[in-house]
Order: C-alpha cells, then structure tokens, then sequence
C-alpha cells in the first residue's frame, strides 16, 4: 500500500522478516473500505495462486469447490485469471465460460464466453503445428462477438523455431531430458526442472546453469524476438515486447472502463453487458515471479489492492514484494474467495445490480 495514502501506516508496520501483510481482520476491514462504491474487479493467477503446485504441471487441478466460487464470484464482479500457461489450456483447466482469460503470461487475451460460440471451423481457425491454437474442444474463439487481443502475434515464428531447438538440441546436448519437461504455452515455452531437481541425489550439483546456458546459446541467440525469464523451478522462453502480466491488467481494467463487463448469469444468452463507465478496482492475487509486474501496476496507479501468495517458512527465497498483503497456500485463497462472496458487504457493495 502507498505511503502517501491514509493507510500508509500498514506499511510502515510491516514485520521484520515478512513481505507484506497476512491479510487478517484488520486488511479486510481496509480493503472493504478501499473498494466501497467501486466495481471490483476479481483478477487471480492460476498455479500456485488457485492451483497447488505440483510435480506435474498437467496435473494442476483446481478442486470442484474453487471452480464453483469462481463461478458465483462472476455472477456479481468481472473475473478474470492471468497465467503463464496458454490461453486454451488456462480455458481447460478453469472450465468456466464466464471470466475473462489472460494466457502466456498475458500475451493473449479472451473475454467471456470467447469459446462458447462458433465451431472451429467457422471461425477462420488458426493452425499451429496442425491444430488451432484458438480452438478447444471443437470450439473456436468468435473474435467478432467475444473480447479477443493477442500482444505477440509476430513471434510466433520464433517461438515455434524455440520449441524445436529446444527439443532438438539443448534437451539431447544436456543427456538429462527424462526429467527435464517442456511445455508449450503458444506465446511462451517452460522448460521445467523441478522433476529434475526433485530426482538429483543430495551430493550432485545441480545442472541448471548449464540448462540455462545452453539456453540462451543455442536458442536466445538465433532468436532475437525471445527472451528468457525465471519462474517457480521453470525458465521461460518469451517474446521479448514489452508486455507482461501489468500490461494485461491495464488492458482489462481499459476494456471494462470502456466497454463495460460482461457479467453473466448462466450462458452468454443470458449474459448482460453493464456499459455504463465503471471505475473498477482490481484486485489481483497471484503467487510468482511474473505477478509482481501486476502487483507492481496496481501499487504504481494506485487503482487496487494485490495480494501476494507466500509462505516465508516455505519459501525463503522472496526477499520482497510490491504485492499489498500476504495469503500463504491456495486454500487460504479459497477462504478469501468465499469471503469475497458470502459476505454480504462486498458484494451489496460492488454488485452489478
Ligand atoms: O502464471 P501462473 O498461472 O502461475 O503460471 C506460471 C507457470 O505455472 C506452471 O508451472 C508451475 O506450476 C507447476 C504445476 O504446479 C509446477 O510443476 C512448476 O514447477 C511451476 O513452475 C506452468 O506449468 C507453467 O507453464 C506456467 O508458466
């Protein structure tokens, strides 16, 4: 929280050894104020913020229970989850048609209900490798009825020449590629060790300086357009603009101050679109690296209020955060979600009708 605000002191006050603030009674009580007679808006990272983290990534599931209170939540506040994973795979995890997606780590950008309209085939698919990086489930993206923005279009060449390298010649030069896993986030790729790391014995020295070495060798420095950046036991290859989860954040605040929200009721039938000019106040939660650029814009515009994910006793390598308050594990996040909705005075106070 800023110190020029009336709830500088918070700041001033934060412990020794902590990063931010664990968001007990007394935040709440300030976050209710900070957002009485505004329109909040609920933004949330998917792993390690809804999702635990877990060995392996395409075994990061939310539980039915958060799927429900994201679903509840958006009946009342825009909703919308930002991650590092691609806009299709964040769509097939979360399974909800009435939030707002932001995949690759904000690179692409869908509204409400963006797959529930056309087929595949109507919708002038995209092919990537043979298979529409716009489609799930035999559905497409209908960019002239749903919110659709993509920030890197032009690099996807390279990324797909990254993916190839990757597979091709850093993986085989590194003789480790069982427990090393790439994934392809279409506007990012992550190459995980955590497996790698969780398999080496105690006395072998770790070979991830040399996996990212070989990295920037062998891929980065054929490819331009690509940068490297650091997550949770993951690199990430990405488009080297500038854009990044803040620049997300900031697009979705100007889409709903411009545009309006959709808030649906069950279907996009049913959907209602308030188009009066809102003044929002996001409220974003998130647990890496790459969500301290949105923590970073709300704190810069003092527009919102963010919450970090982090447990000092868990985690001792986060030194700092621009994030406003601490929650320590996805299910404290839940327990915040349900607060959010079953108390009565955030959402009389924020509702949209
Ligand atoms: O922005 P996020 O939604 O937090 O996505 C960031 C990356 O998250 C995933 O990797 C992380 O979670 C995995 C599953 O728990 C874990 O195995 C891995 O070690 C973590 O780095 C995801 O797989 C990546 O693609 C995202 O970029």
């Amino acid at each position: 929280m800023d110190e020029d605000t009336q709830d500088g002191r918070e700041n001033e006050a934060r412990d020794v050894g902590t990063l931010a603030h664990a968001l007990e009674e007394k935040q709440m009580q300030l976050l209710k104020e900070r957002c009485r007679g505004k329109q909040i808006y609920l933004m949330v990272d998917y792993d390690g913020t809804l999702a635990p983290i877990v060995q392996d990534p395409s075994a990061a599931h939310i539980s039915e229970e958060t799927r429900d209170l994201l679903r509840a939540l958006a009946r009342f506040f825009p909703v919308a989850v930002v991650s590092g994973r691609s806009l299709i795979k964040l769509y097939q995890f979360v399974q909800l048609d009435s939030v707002y997606y932001a995949g690759s780590h904000g690179f692409e950008i869908a509204g409400p209900f963006a797959f529930s309209g056309a087929q595949a085939s109507d919708a002038g698919s995209e092919q990537q490798n043979g298979t529409d990086r716009t489609a799930c489930g035999g559905r497409a993206i209908d960019k002239s009825r749903a919110l659709y923005y993509c920030a890197a279009e032009d690099c996807l060449p390279a990324l797909q020449k990254a993916a190839a390298l990757l597979k091709d010649s850093v993986l085989p030069g590194l003789h480790m590629v069982p427990e090393l896993l790439i994934e392809d986030n279409v506007f990012s790729l992550s190459v995980h060790y955590r497996q790698y790391l969780g398999s080496l014995p105690a006395n072998e020295p770790s070979r991830v300086p040399e996996l990212l070495q070989a990295i920037d060798s062998l891929v980065l420095s054929e490819l331009p357009k690509l940068r490297r950046a650091e997550g949770k036991m993951v690199a990430e290859i990405r488009p080297r603009i500038d854009w990044d989860k803040g620049y997300a954040v900031e697009f979705l605040l100007n889409h709903v101050a411009t545009h309006g929200a959709q808030v649906s009721a069950m279907s996009a039938r049913d959907a209602k679109t308030n188009s009066d000019p809102v003044q929002c106040f996001p409220l974003y939660i998130g647990d890496d690296v790459t969500d301290e650029d949105a923590f970073s814009y709300i704190r810069r515009t003092k527009t919102g209020l963010s919450i970090v994910v982090h447990d000092p006793h868990v985690d001792t390598t986060r030194i700092s955060t621009h994030a406003d308050f601490t929650l320590h594990d996805p299910k404290q996040v839940h327990a915040f979600l349900e607060r959010l909705l079953y108390d009565d005075s955030f959402v009389r106070a924020n509702a949209w009708d």
